[in-house]
């Protein structure tokens, strides 16, 4: 099998701080101040050319930080990250450039790909077609819905034919009618054997979809492996935490918020 993602204990380590003044003094002081909260810890995991991974968790545990990792958007704290191709990331906060209107962030995205004149005269109208925004395309992107942003952060990100695609949350905010046609093109890159990182809280969608699941469990991995494997034990999980008593869900994100600190 073809690699196409290779990510090697991978963390990503935010700084935080009880107070502001903690903030400057760590800044000036050698001593270091505040406290170190792990996104992730220690990540590892391979993913080849034609996989579908589905990439699963609750609230809070590092998926979206890694979709950002893997699509270059930011750097990890230690570790690497070896991509075979081009990534893309599709988010509802997806790097579209608010001031900007849609066929402008379409151009300006085009040509940061290296794309000439000619290919962005070509891919423009079927990027404005597949987005489906009406006048809207030459509104400023702040004016947009976040279904709107979406549509138009998908449209783009399909149009130029990334090796690796990373969708996080994306479909859940537009309508069906648009989810549909985004899934059939994802059928499309499918076919074509390209990778796709696929987050969504919808887990019929997840399953329809996708063939392999990664389980990030506040910060780590907890599972890698076939759909069939993993999600049973991810719903087993989630049936036990939903079962527990406010105290015990209490204690529970406690030890887990302990878990993920360390000192400076
Ligand atoms: N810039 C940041 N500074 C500090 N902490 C951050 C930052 N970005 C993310 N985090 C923290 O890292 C953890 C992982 O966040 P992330 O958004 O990756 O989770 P997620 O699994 O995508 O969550 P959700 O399902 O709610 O979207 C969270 O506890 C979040 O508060």
């Amino acid at each position: 099998m073809e690699k196409s993602v290779i990510v090697k204990n991978v963390s990503k380590k935010y700084k935080m701080y009880a107070k502001n003044s903690e903030k400057i003094l760590d800044l000036i002081s050698p001593k270091g101040y505040g406290k170190s909260f792990y996104a992730l810890n220690d990540i590892s995991f391979e993913a080849n050319k034609g996989d579908v991974i589905g990439i699963i968790g609750v609230n809070g545990s590092g998926k979206s930080t890694l979709s950002n990792i893997i699509a270059g958007i930011i750097p990890p704290t230690s570790g690497t990250v070896e991509i075979h191709g081009e990534a893309a990331l599709i988010a509802i906060q997806s790097g579209l450039k608010k001031e900007l209107t849609g066929r402008e962030n379409i151009e300006l995205k085009c040509l940061m790909l290296g794309f000439d004149k000619k290919q962005i005269v070509e891919l423009t109208p079927l990027i404005i077609e597949f987005a489906d925004i009406g006048d809207f395309i030459d509104q400023p992107v702040k004016t947009y819905s976040s279904g709107m942003r979406s549509r138009l952060g998908f449209a783009i990100s399909i149009h130029i034919d990334p090796d690796i695609l990373v969708i996080d949350e994306a479909l859940s905010v537009g309508d069906q009618t648009f989810a549909d046609k985004c899934l059939e093109k994802m059928n499309e890159f499918k076919e074509k054997g390209k990778t796709i990182f696929f987050i969504s809280h919808s887990i019929s969608q997840m399953k329809k979809f996708c063939e392999k699941a990664l389980w990030i469990q506040y910060g780590h991995v907890e599972h890698y492996g076939s759909m069939a494997e993993v999600m049973p034990q991810y719903e087993k999980f989630i049936k036990a935490y939903k079962k527990m008593t406010k105290e015990e869900k209490k204690a529970f994100q406690k030890k887990i918020r302990k878990s993920r600190m360390s000192k400076a």
